[in-house]
């Protein structure tokens, strides 16, 4: 906990809980007792980073809270990939954050621009930077995000620089990157502390948890993202087309027509299918495995009957 009076570690023990969704994570704003340090309340979240914990149902996960703006970062090299920068915008859109994306190694290559322009090509109004995050110089335009009062987070897959634009932003190379990191004594974690005051007055968040996001509920964020294609099959002859072979299909119109290309069409079937998937409950996915189960059975029976008659 950090706040007026200095830094200190206080329970997060909260009396009148009634779901996890209401203890404290990283980036809360807490009202605590100032003798006792007994925590008395969570105030209401501008933003929420969340996921479901894996094996206990529908039971969610808090990963940080109240963070304004969002640094998707990718890189100028083989690691800038469109279907990832997406998931991550996704995932933005979800927590009600401001997502810009920040492409590092811009020293490495000859046309930064050429991957600037694939990625603004990802949504209207969509934010790019390309950088060094190396260079201090260099970061200017996304430090403008960084002011008293604001909170960031980077998400963006290993390798791609986030260390190493923490560093810069918070002026101290207090972070292992991965030229470090490979000494004898093993894998260093990128940090110990999740919250890093910034050198222009902000605070940035670094969680572990908020680098194994992964995509989950978050069904509006997809339409959100895919606007494109949402507004398209509302059009479709069928409310429930699946923009296979049905007849009056405007999505699969939109192919042949050239505005729509069919790599955004299966990233989109791709999302969309990982989100059902990923939002089914256990007993859902258990009752359609039972049905899955019943009718296989029912085929072999048929075929038996078949063959002996
Ligand atoms: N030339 C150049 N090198 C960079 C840039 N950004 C990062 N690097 C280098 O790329 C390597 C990986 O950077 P990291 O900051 O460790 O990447 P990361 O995203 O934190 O990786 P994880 O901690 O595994 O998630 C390091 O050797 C950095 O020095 C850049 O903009 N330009
Ligand atoms: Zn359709």
């Amino acid at each position: 906990m950090a706040g007026d009076g200095g830094e200190a570690t206080i329970p997060s023990y909260l009396r009148d809980a009634r779901s996890e969704e209401e203890y404290p994570t990283v980036g809360d704003w807490l009202l605590i007792d100032r003798d006792t340090h007994r925590l008395d309340r969570v105030l209401h979240r501008a933003s929420l980073f969340k996921r479901r914990a894996p094996g206990t149902g529908r039971k969610p996960q808090l990963i940080a809270a109240n963070i304004d703006t969002l640094f998707i970062v990718s890189s100028c090299n083989q690691d800038f990939n469109v279907a990832r920068l997406e998931r991550y915008l996704i995932l933005a859109g979800e927590a009600g954050v401001t997502p810009i994306v920040v492409l590092t190694k811009a020293d490495l290559t000859d046309e930064p621009e050429a991957y600037a322009k694939a990625a603004r090509a990802l949504r209207r109004g969509l934010l790019v930077e390309t950088v060094n995050a190396l260079d201090p110089g260099d970061i200017a335009a996304i430090k403008a995000w960084c002011g008293p009062g604001q909170t960031v987070a980077l998400m963006g897959s290993s390798g791609v620089g986030k260390s190493t634009l923490i560093n810069t932003l918070t002026g101290a190379p207090a972070l292992a990157t991965q030229s470090i990191r490979d000494d004898d004594r093993g894998r260093h974690t990128t940090t110990a502390r999740s919250l890093h005051r910034l050198e222009e007055g902000g605070w940035l968040i670094d969680t572990p948890g908020m680098r194994e996001l992964q995509l989950t509920d978050t069904a509006a964020g997809v339409d959100e993202v895919f606007e494109d294609i949402t507004a398209l099959a509302k059009s479709c002859r069928f409310s429930d087309c699946a923009h296979g072979t049905e007849p009056g299909c405007a999505v699969r119109a939109a192919v042949d027509a050239g505005t729509l290309t069919p790599e955004r069409l299966a990233r989109w079937r791709k999302l969309a299918a990982e989100e059902a998937f990923n939002t089914e409950t256990l007993a859902e996915r258990r009752t359609r495995t039972r049905a899955f189960g019943k009718m296989v059975r029912s085929v072999l029976k048929e075929k038996d009957r078949m063959k002996r008659s």
